[in-house]
């Protein structure tokens, strides 16, 4: 095998996500319920006969060096060389990138998932899911879940995963049109950092009947968000005419949880033209799982 094409690295959602705390480093503990999307970016991968990773997409505001695909890409060849001691061959990656940046909904941290998931395949690297988890979260909080696999309750700063059931329904999305810098709302003077623990017990069960989140918590960081991003603030506000509608992640995308495909159309037939919006079914596994 050459090449793998096509491969998909969908968007999440956090269905709450709370505070609980910070680390002696800085970083936030968190308590998160993680939702994968059948919507997101699309990469290909082809071998080369050298052993450079290149980029061969642009992505705008994304230098070659700086990207996390491209970053990925290399700490798991450097990891291959370090087992085998053979440095596998390098590779052409091209990106079709449709999420937005600093919108919550985790897409650099599912390309560079994407990327390690696909590479470990093509070089024969034979990296466990648990490896590759462990190599991908210093480039990304968010990367760890997407090589798990599955929805999750996620503690820590992302990184301790449970499998969870969440709801078979549909998501209409909105992009404010501003992106979000997560390190600014994290570090911003409005954040509460206290809310308790809560204790999970039945995760068969848990959200599994929930097409309405309430009762399932808030996202702590988006009272921040709102404050100094005004435009997500209004789209939360139009949104909730429709539902429960919340921010993702630090945001600007905001979403609300609907029945089906036929409801998520009846609300994006009424959607403002400023935004963009779109609707994704609520998936159970990674795509990419069932390709490798
Ligand atoms: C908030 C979440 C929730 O899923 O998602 P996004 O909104 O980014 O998608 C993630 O935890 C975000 O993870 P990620 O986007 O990888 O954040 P990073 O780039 O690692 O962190 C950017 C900066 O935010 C702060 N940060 C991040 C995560 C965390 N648990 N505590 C923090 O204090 C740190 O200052 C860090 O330097
Ligand atoms: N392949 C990539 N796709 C998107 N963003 C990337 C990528 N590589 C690096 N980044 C950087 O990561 C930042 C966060 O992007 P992203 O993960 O899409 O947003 P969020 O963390 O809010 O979901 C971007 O502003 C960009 O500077």
């Amino acid at each position: 095998m050459t090449s793998l094409k096509n491969c998909p690295a969908p968007a999440k959602l956090n269905l709450f996500l709370h505070v609980n705390g910070r680390r002696a480093d800085g970083y936030h503990l968190l308590q998160t319920v993680f939702q994968l999307l059948d919507h997101g970016d699309t990469l290909d991968f082809t071998l080369r006969d050298d052993a450079q990773i290149r980029r061969v997409s642009d992505i705008a505001g994304v230098p070659e060096e700086q990207d996390l695909i491209v970053r990925a890409a290399r700490l798991l060849q450097a990891e291959v060389l370090r087992r085998s001691g053979a440095l596998p061959r390098g590779v052409d990656i091209a990106i079709q990138k449709i999420l937005p940046m600093g919108g919550g909904l985790g897409g650099g941290s599912s390309d560079a998932a994407t990327t390690l998931m696909a590479l470990n395949k093509l070089w024969n690297a034979g990296l466990t899911r648990q490896q590759l988890m462990d190599l991908g979260l210093p480039l990304g909080a968010d990367i760890p879940f997407f090589i798990f696999g599955q929805n999750a309750f996620a503690e820590g700063v992302g990184e301790a995963l449970r499998p969870v059931r969440t709801p078979t329904c549909w998501y209409v999305v909105i992009e404010p049109g501003v992106a979000v810098p997560t390190a600014a709302i994290f570090s911003s003077g409005l954040l509460t950092r206290d809310t308790p623990p809560i204790i999970i017990t039945d995760f068969s069960s848990h959200l599994e009947n929930q097409t309405d989140l309430k009762g399932y918590g808030k996202n702590d960081l988006q009272h921040v968000a709102t404050s100094l991003f005004p435009p997500v603030a209004e789209a939360i506000e139009w949104l909730s005419a429709y539902g429960d509608a919340r921010m993702t992640g630090s945001g600007a995308c905001v979403f609300c949880a609907v029945a089906n495909e036929v409801d998520a159309d009846a609300v994006l037939s009424k959607m403002p033209n400023k935004w963009s919006s779109w609707k994704a079914k609520a998936l159970m596994q990674h795509p990419l799982t069932a390709m490798l």
